[in-house]
């Protein structure tokens, strides 16, 4: 892979706490790289560190091939746009995006150049002689995107960028970050706690917890090929559902078995030998377990009680009693239950996880 950034033995302390430990990190050219993890598992830690603004206490960073590690931000060839925006309230939009340009004493035909290019991207031509206070949360942040636009750096870092908008102008500008990667091909990185970004946005998502990356993958092995428990848990919504029980021989193969049913495993893609005795964790997605029409002839199905439904316009989500456990399924909108309606339920395997209850690895 032609590598963009490369992070080699990183770690960082905070006096004893340690936040990042030894982590590794190859981002291609172009790529567009999430990082994900939930309030406190070092991600913007990881972040401002490619970015220069913190020390690292060992460990090395590359950005196309030069060692960073000690350079100032200014000269790593990264544009950063913050959650707070970071833009300087007493001068106009035209201001903002040319102000650093004209610090590091461009000629005046080129920065015009440059910031009329990024307002025609980011569509805010018409807002270029406004003050920060005079616009939306949403235009502010199109700005902010401007000044690193305008710097032509190799490289982005986005620091939950999203996170101060309201639900409808992030999904908007999501697209938008979407379009402008696609157009410009350059390096990003972006962190995030959102999965729903991180699915929507990545090329590849490392997700992590406690300063260590769990998983590195495209967003659709993530969610189909969970690593661990903790992945498995953290992806998807709403969550995957999980069964304790324990592997065991039934009729010359190896099944699950949980408060006295059991389940087959044709199909299931396991990474490892399947071996009876084991105590393992199955998880099952609510859009991979099929109930009555949908079951296809021959497939296995279990009995199960429907407690609650939850009609949402395009899904219905089922909440249902199966094997003492409560489990949620994914059905069409069009479809109803009453509450104590009994059903019939059949888990696809090929796409269903099984985890070791111990180390809590993907079997
Ligand atoms: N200057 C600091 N001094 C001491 N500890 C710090 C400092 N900055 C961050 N930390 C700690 O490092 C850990 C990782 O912080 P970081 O901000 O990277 O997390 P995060 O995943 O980005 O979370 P958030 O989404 O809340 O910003 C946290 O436990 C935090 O308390």
């Amino acid at each position: 892979m032609n590598t963009s950034v490369s992070i080699r033995d990183l770690s960082l302390s905070f006096g004893a706490v340690t936040v990042l430990k030894d982590l590794n990190l190859d981002i291609a050219d172009g790529e567009f790289l999430v990082l994900l993890g939930s309030s406190g598992c070092g991600k913007s830690t990881l972040l401002n560190c490619i970015a220069g603004l913190l020390d690292v206490s060992e460990g090395q960073i590359f950005i196309k091939d030069k060692n960073v590690t000690w350079e100032e931000p200014k000269d790593r060839g990264i544009g950063m746009v913050f959650q707070s925006y970071a833009l300087y309230p007493q001068m106009t939009v035209e201001k903002n995006l040319s102000f650093g340009l004209q610090v590091a004493k461009m000629p005046k035909a080129e920065i015009d150049k440059r910031v009329a290019r990024a307002a025609e991207i980011l569509q805010i031509g018409p807002l270029l002689k406004r003050k920060p206070a005079e616009l939306s949360g949403g235009q502010r942040q199109r700005v902010a995107i401007g000044r690193a636009l305008v710097r032509d750096v190799d490289v982005f870092l986005f620091d939950e960028p999203l996170s101060n908008l309201d639900a409808k102008l992030r999904a908007e500008l999501r697209v938008e970050i979407k379009r402008l990667h696609q157009s410009l091909k350059n390096t990003m990185i972006y962190v995030t706690h959102d999965q729903i970004e991180a699915l929507t946005l990545a090329d590849r998502i490392a997700i992590m917890k406690s300063g260590v990356i769990q998983q590195l993958d495209d967003p659709m092995t993530i969610y189909n090929r969970p690593r661990n428990l903790f992945v498995a848990g953290f992806i998807g919504s709403p969550s995957m559902n999980f069964f304790k029980g324990e592997l065991k021989e039934k009729g010359g193969s190896v099944v699950f078995t949980s408060g006295g049913v059991d389940f087959g495993l044709t199909g299931y893609q396991a990474d490892t030998v399947l071996t009876a005795g084991r105590k393992v964790v199955l998880g099952a997605r609510p859009e991979h377990i099929a109930v009555d029409g949908d079951i296809g002839p021959g497939e296995e199905a279990h009995a199960a009680v429907v407690d609650i439904e939850e009609p949402m316009g395009a899904d219905n989500l089922l909440w249902l009693k199966l094997a003492g456990q409560v489990l949620s399924v994914r059905i069409a909108g069009t479809r109803r239950y009453a509450p104590g309606s009994q059903v019939r339920l059949a888990f696809d395997m090929s796409v269903a996880s099984l985890f070791d209850a111990e180390t809590e690895m993907r079997l």
